[in-house]
């Protein structure tokens, strides 16, 4: 029997994708919920929730899944500490794939990028991430771009939090500390998204850039989280495991 799949955020610019690749992908649609609609609603009527809505709304859709036993798919940026750790709280009780990116070649250039800041001296290499995004995004750096710059701190060897984050520089900023991961966050027009990794050194640098020209790319990833998603084990997925790069 198809698997049903509930949508959050259906008014939105990927709820309404969504519900398209649910269609396409021979799944049936559980209904979809709005800003201010009880999720526990959705959340009890389908197989598995895609939640594309906002940071804020995370902890509830997370609260709602494990009451339900229901598995989330969570593509919501800009989640705080606080919000990932409920996140990480509720996959505890249920399956939860939490991704920043759906798109399968994102995924590849996490990788890439954990595996080319193992192999540059942070020292010598300065670890950069600039992004573009359409103007009615509200959270910034944007999900990958954090995702990418823990990507490199794991290929260091620490995290994003130890080596340190530098963004928004502005007026007097000060001379780049050596080590840090630094953040540019561009806004306009309709960009879909936009991520390049630079590593500058004093004699070189090397770029990697991803593009995405149709945001129906992070759709079709979410459908194929949610479908791989049922019958899991409780945990925290990325998109990684959906994508068999784990
Ligand atoms: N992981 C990935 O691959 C991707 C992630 N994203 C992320 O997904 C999120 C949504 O992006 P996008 O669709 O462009 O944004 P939109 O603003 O177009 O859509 C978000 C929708 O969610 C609704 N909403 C807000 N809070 C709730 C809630 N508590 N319950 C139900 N619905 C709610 C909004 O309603 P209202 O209009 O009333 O506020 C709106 O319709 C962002 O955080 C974005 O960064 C986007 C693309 C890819
Ligand atoms: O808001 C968006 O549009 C996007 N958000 C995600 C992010 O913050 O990384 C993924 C993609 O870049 C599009």
């Amino acid at each position: 029997m198809a698997i049903a799949i509930g949508i959050a955020g259906i008014g939105g610019r990927m709820g309404k994708l969504l519900q398209e690749e649910v269609a396409a992908a021979g799944a049936s649609f559980a209904g979809g919920s709005r800003r201010g609609d009880d999720p526990a609603i959705l959340f009890a009527g389908a197989d598995v929730v895609i939640d594309f809505t906002h940071a804020h709304a995370a902890p509830a859709h997370a609260a709602a899944a494990v009451a339900t036993g229901t598995p989330l798919i969570l593509g919501s940026s800009g989640l705080s500490v606080e919000e990932e750790a409920a996140v990480a709280l509720a996959a505890r009780q249920v399956p939860i794939v939490y991704a920043a990116n759906f798109a399968p070649g994102v995924n590849l250039f996490l990788a890439v990028a954990e595996r080319m800041a193992a192999a540059l001296p942070p020292e010598q290499y300065d670890a950069e991430i600039v992004e573009m995004h359409h103007r009615q995004k509200v959270d910034a750096p944007s999900g990958t771009a954090v995702a990418l710059g823990r990507a490199v701190a794991r290929g260091r060897g620490t995290t994003l939090e130890a080596a340190g984050r530098e963004s928004g520089r502005d007026g007097h900023s000060g001379a780049r500390g050596t080590g840090t991961i630094g953040f540019a966050a561009l806004r306009g027009g309709q960009v879909v998204g936009e991520h390049t990794l630079i590593f500058a050194a004093g004699s070189e640098h090397i770029s990697l850039t991803h593009r995405s020209f149709d945001r129906r790319v992070y759709a079709t990833g979410a459908v194929r989280a949610a479908q791989w998603v049922i019958g899991k084990a409780p945990g925290l997925y990325e998109m990684k495991h959906v994508l068999g790069m784990g």
